[in-house]
Formats: structure tokens, sequence, C-alpha cells
């Protein structure tokens, strides 16, 4: 799913009035509606006070007629009125006199402090003071107010996103921002809600189809995307009837180092369980029993050391390679890399010690095959591209960084982002039970697979962040958060495929 900015939103909310033939109100009547009825079907009639602050432009205009319309299911609403400016949007207006008609009890209005109303941790709140007109920080009593509704606990729902949150910046920490515990978000989710920064701000996240303009939205670039299960199935190659294991390719992974062979296991399994036609490991001669008996289907290489990587002589001709995962940072392991980057000329995947190698010898980066994907988590990153002021700094120096050495950068976290060529893809799968030990080894091992199997770099990056994801759902659904392990993960890969193409 495409992601807009706050300009292209307001295009496509133009677009559609004009092409639909209808008014800005009757757009906004179907938002509001739209999110009624999620709203409804959630509470189911509670008899709970829900308690609506609506701003005085358009955010506020959609919160004003879900107020109505609850208020005709039946609802006990409150609404306040956040009289930040004495000017209202014309939808406000109309929607305001609308409301009146329905209900004798009127909005209250909030011009300062002393207005604020007493809020109890068992209220709804709904947040429909700022939405995407935001254009500057919170300051004054408005942001006293919505540290007033945080403070409360209760529940709140944000609408299309949580007031004082910016689509394009990050503010200072001291600036107010509504903390939502659910967001209803129209048509296009924005790219704040799945930043580390901000992300926590959305809560729970819904985004509703409004039915705005197919064409624009089909047609219009952008350079962030969701990837939800629509988007990775796409990028799927089936297998054909009539082929052999040599079509999927020989992967080639390196790494490990005494007490670390553990993440080898981890990586080639998922690289065998993702689908790759051969897979050979290279580790070093403490490694050797232990793949041999963890893993039958695939063939092991030593190195001449006992304990760590110094020669990485394999003279094979691998469809991919894979180095890092617990290789350590020893200086002859550094050397040995050396030549394994100058000696390859097919995109590698490199991840962990690797990442850590190059970081310590920058020198190492003009030797990175093209196309090669890097798998860094937050502290990886940091050592590889430097501090980031701000989560936009940090996709900024992603972007020169992917741009300079033509590569793939896979920045992990609870929304793994996938960078390439000024593009975005933010993975939609995955839960907190995936924060664990190995967990990063196993993707590694998923990516390579799928490269192994002739995907471009880029698509079994978007792809197998993906399958990664939805594996560690299907095991967390079994077995909850807290038992997930990562060798679950790689063992649940076929379920996961499986589940890519059931509805
Ligand atoms: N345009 C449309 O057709 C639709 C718009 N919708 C809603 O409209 C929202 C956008 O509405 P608006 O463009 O009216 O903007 P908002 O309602 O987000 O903001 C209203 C106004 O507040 C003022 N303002 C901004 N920052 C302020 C600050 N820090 N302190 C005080 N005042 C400040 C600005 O003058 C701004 O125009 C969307 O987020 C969505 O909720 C939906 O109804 C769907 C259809
Ligand atoms: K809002």
């Amino acid at each position: 799913m495409k992601i807009f900015s706050a300009e292209q939103l307001k295009k496509a909310d133009a677009l559609t009035i004009k092409n639909q033939n209808i008014t800005s109100e009757e757009l906004m009547e179907r938002a509001a509606s739209l999110t009624t009825e999620e709203i409804h079907k959630r509470i189911q009639n509670a008899e709970i006070d829900i308690k609506i602050f609506c701003g005085v432009g358009n955010n506020g205009g959609d919160g004003l007629v879900i107020a109505r319309l609850l208020i005709e299911k039946g609802y006990h609403v409150k609404v306040f009125v956040v009289n930040y400016t004495d000017k209202r949007s014309d939808d406000f207006l109309l929607n305001y006199e609308r409301l009146k008609e329905t209900t004798n009890d009127w909005p209250e209005y909030i011009k300062d402090e002393g207005d604020f109303p007493a809020l109890s941790q068992n209220d709804f709140i709904i947040d429909a003071i700022f939405g995407i007109g935001l254009n500057r920080p919170l300051e004054g009593w408005i942001a006293n107010l919505v540290k007033h509704i945080n403070n409360s606990k209760a529940f709140i729902l944000a609408i299309d996103m949580p007031s004082g949150l910016f689509l394009d910046r990050i503010l200072k920490k001291e600036y107010q921002l509504i903390s939502a515990s659910f967001t209803i978000s129209f048509q296009t989710p924005k790219l704040v809600f799945f930043l580390p920064q901000t992300m926590d701000y959305v809560g729970d996240l819904q985004v509703l189809d409004i039915g705005l303009d197919r064409e624009f939205l089909n047609s219009e670039k952008t350079n962030s995307n969701l990837i939800s299960k629509h988007e990775a199935r796409v990028l799927y190659k089936p297998r054909k009837s009539n082929s052999h294991k040599g079509d999927y390719g020989h992967a080639l992974i390196i790494g490990g180092s005494y007490g670390k062979i553990g993440s080898m296991v981890l990586t080639t399994t998922a690289a065998l369980r993702t689908g790759a036609g051969l897979v050979s490991t290279f580790v070093p001669k403490c490694g050797y029993t232990i793949l041999q008996t963890a893993l039958p289907e695939a063939m092991v290489i030593t190195d001449k050391n006992e304990e760590k990587l110094t020669n990485i002589d394999h003279s094979m001709d691998p469809s991919v390679i894979c180095f890092g995962m617990g290789a350590g940072k020893d200086q002859m392991t550094v050397q040995a890399f050396k030549k394994l980057l100058q000696a390859t000329e097919k995109p590698m995947l490199i991840d962990a010690d690797g990442l850590n190698m190059i970081s310590e010898n920058k020198e190492l980066l003009e030797f990175l095959p093209k196309k090669s994907v890097l798998t860094p988590h937050p502290k990886e990153l940091e050592r590889l591209i430097g501090e980031w002021e701000d989560d936009f700094d940090k996709l900024k120096k992603v972007e020169e960084f992917t741009k300079t050495y033509d590569v793939i950068l896979v920045l992990k976290g609870s929304h793994t982002f996938t960078c390439a060529e000024g593009n975005i893809y933010i993975n939609n799968s995955g839960n907190p039970g995936m924060a664990t030990a190995g967990s990063g080894d196993v993707l590694s091992g998923i990516i390579t697979g799928l490269i192994s199997q002739q995907y471009e770099p880029l698509a079994a990056a978007i792809l197998g962040v993906y399958l990664h994801g939805l594996s560690g759902d299907i095991v967390a659904e079994n077995k909850s958060y807290q038992a997930l392990i990562s060798g679950d993960i790689a063992e649940n890969m076929g379920a996961a495929f499986q589940s890519l193409f059931a509805d």
C-alpha cells in the first residue's frame, strides 16, 4: 500500500470530490460513518461515557459527524470543541449545525485550562482535534489539554492521526501529542505511524478505505510503501513442476566462531526451509560436527582454524554468499572477509559481525558487491552510517548510503524498513515475540534462500522480511510471544508460505 504525504492526501481528497461529483461534506460524512461503524462493531452498545474532543478544522468536523452518528445509535456522547481559533472550516460549521439539530445538549467550548473537563480512566475518548492540517507544534493551553487527556489513562481513539503528530518531521520531546490507544486513519497509512520514534503514539492501527479516487491512488508516485500480504504475494515466484534442485541455486553461508555456531545452524536451516536448492556452509573447524549433526541436508566445509575464520577457501561458484553470523571480528577474520569481498561479484547478504567489520574497517565498503543486502539492527546501523538526529534524518542518511554503495539496507526493528534506490518498503508482519536471540540469523537465511532461487535481491529482501514476520506470527499464535524462539521461525517457513496464499 502506498504511503502518501499530507499534500498528496489533500490532492486525493480534492480529486475525489471532483471526479465522484460529491461535496467535501459528503466525503466527510462517508469517512466518519465508516469510522462510526468500526467503533460500533467494537463497543457494541456498551454503556460508557464517550467524550469527543473536536478541533475546528476538518478533523474536528469528522469528530462532529461521529458524535452525531453515535448519538443516533443511542450512545452517551459528550462533545467538546477545542477552540484554538475563531476560524472554522465550512464542513465543521455545517456539521456543528447538524449536531445541534440532533441533540439539545450543546457542545462545551474549551478556550483555556479553566474549561478542561474532568476525565476518568473509564471514559472512551475520541481525539478529533488535529489531523493532517497541523502546521505548528501544540503550545499553551492546547498542549496542556493534550497532557490532560493523556494523563486520564482512558482509552483514546485518534481520528486519522493522533493530534500533534506531524507527517514529515519529529518533534522535540518537550512538545505534546496525543498518545492514542487506537488510531483509525483514512485511506492510506502515514509514514510516521511506523517510525520507531513515533509509532508508540499511534497504538493499534486500522486504515479505512474511504473510496478516494482510484486512478489517483494507482498512478501517484510515492517512495514509501507498506508491505502487507497482498504486496508480498505478488513478489512470490511459483515453482515449475519440471524443475530440479539446480534451478533453485546454491547458497553458501559463511560465519561462526567458537561458541557461536548456533547462529550458523539457524541461518542454514532458514535458507533450506525457504527453498534454496543446495546449501553449503563454511565454518571454523569447531562447527563441523555441529552442522553435520543438526542439518544433514547441508554440506559443510571448514576453515583450517579450529575456532575462527582465517582463510575462506571455498572454490565454488555459489549463486549467493551470506556472510557474518557469529563470525567475530578477529583481525584474521577481517582479512579473510576482505579477500572474500574482493573475489565476489554477485550480490551478497551481509549481517551481524560482517557489518561490524565493515564499520570498523571502512575501506571494506569499496569492495561491496553491487545490490548486496545488508541487514543491520539499530546499533549496527549506527556503527555503519553514524549517528542521526531523528528518524527522518536516519532515513536520509540511509538513502545516501544505499545510493553511494548501490546496496539494499534492511533496517531491522518492530517495523523493518527495506531501503534501496530512494524507496522505502515498510514491513507489516511480525510481533514482539520475535525480539529474541537468533531472529536476525533466521532472516539472513530466508533472504539468502530467496536470492539463491533467483529472486532479485531487493524483492528477496522485501519478501523475506515479510515471510519472516509471517512465520513469527504463526508461531506466536500457537506458542505465545514469550515462548517463541528463533528456530521456530525457520521451522515454520512452510506454514508461512502456505499462509501467503490463504485468505
Ligand atoms: N479534506 C477532506 O475532504 C477530508 C478530510 N478529512 C479530515 O480532515 C483532516 C484535515 O483537516 P484540515 O485540513 O481542516 O486540518 P486539521 O483539522 O488537521 O487542522 C485545522 C486547522 O488548525 C490550524 N492549526 C494547525 N496547527 C495548529 C496549532 N498548532 N495550533 C492551533 N491551530 C493550528 C490550521 O489553521 C489548520 O488548518 C484530515 O486529517 C481528516 O481528519 C476527512 O474528513 C476525510 C475527507
Ligand atoms: K486527531
